[in-house]
């Protein structure tokens, strides 16, 4: 078992947001969030996440505003995936100097995304999609047990959006993503969880939830 909610009420403050959240999440589920803007599907991947890195899991996180450093490279910031590997000195002298070994490793993280050619760019000068891919990159080079992903290919086209949810299904056993693209939904998930007006709508393996229901959640 990777995380449980057991009837949690999920918000900020006193704002509550999800009611009688309950659910388990078992090592090689992929779990895809869809539901409406403003459903909860980001204070629920909150909440799982919290519940994770309280037991000292690696979990690769790819927030939706993606929380890169706009002055830095681009290979710094997916350096930064694995920050928390070393203490304040190392980290401070790999972020000025990056030892060839480590640039090398980042390398291989970055062909398949298609972002070689702008390693040393820095993120501020990247279109949307490019940093996108670059907090995917960070993702990836972080690695771990479980993803957590927030729309994560919102900003690139079907296209690579369908490569790119391939190659996380490839590298992530376990993973937790909220997605908009239904079709993208279906192909990478094994299970889908719908959330609207504050609660969760369905739950089922992805083979067994209906077009219906999907649309119900938005309609
Ligand atoms: N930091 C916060 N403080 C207070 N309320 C918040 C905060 N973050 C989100 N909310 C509220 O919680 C509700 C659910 O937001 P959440 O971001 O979880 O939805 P979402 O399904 O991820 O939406 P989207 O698809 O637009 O990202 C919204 O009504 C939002 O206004």
């Amino acid at each position: 078992m990777k995380a449980r909610l057991d009837g949690a009420e999920l918000g900020y403050g006193a704002a509550t947001v999800l009611r009688d959240v309950s659910l388990t999440l078992q090592e090689g589920e992929r779990v895809v969030l869809l539901g409406p803007s403003g459903a909860g599907k980001t204070t629920l991947l909150a909440a799982i996440h919290a519940q994770l890195i309280a037991r000292d899991e690696r979990v690769a996180l790819v927030p939706q505003d993606h929380g890169l450093v706009p002055q830095m490279s681009l290979r710094r910031n997916v350096y930064m995936g694995r920050l928390d590997d070393h203490g304040a000195v190392r980290n401070l002298a790999r972020l000025i100097y990056l030892p060839r070994g480590l640039r090398d490793q980042i390398a291989a993280v970055l062909a398949p995304l298609g972002l070689s050619d702008h390693a040393t760019s820095p993120v501020e000068a990247l279109s949307g999609g490019q940093r996108q891919r670059t907090a995917l990159a960070r993702a990836l080079f972080r690695g771990g047990g479980m993803l957590i992903a927030d729309e994560p290919v919102s900003a690139v086209d079907a296209m690579q959006a369908a490569e790119i949810m391939a190659l996380l299904s490839a590298r992530f056993t376990t993973a937790m993503i909220a997605l908009h693209d239904v079709a993208l939904a279906r192909s990478f998930a094994t299970r889908i969880i719908g959330l609207r007006d504050g609660r969760i709508r369905f739950d089922a393996a992805a083979d067994r939830v209906t077009d219906a229901q999907i649309a119900r959640l938005y309609g």
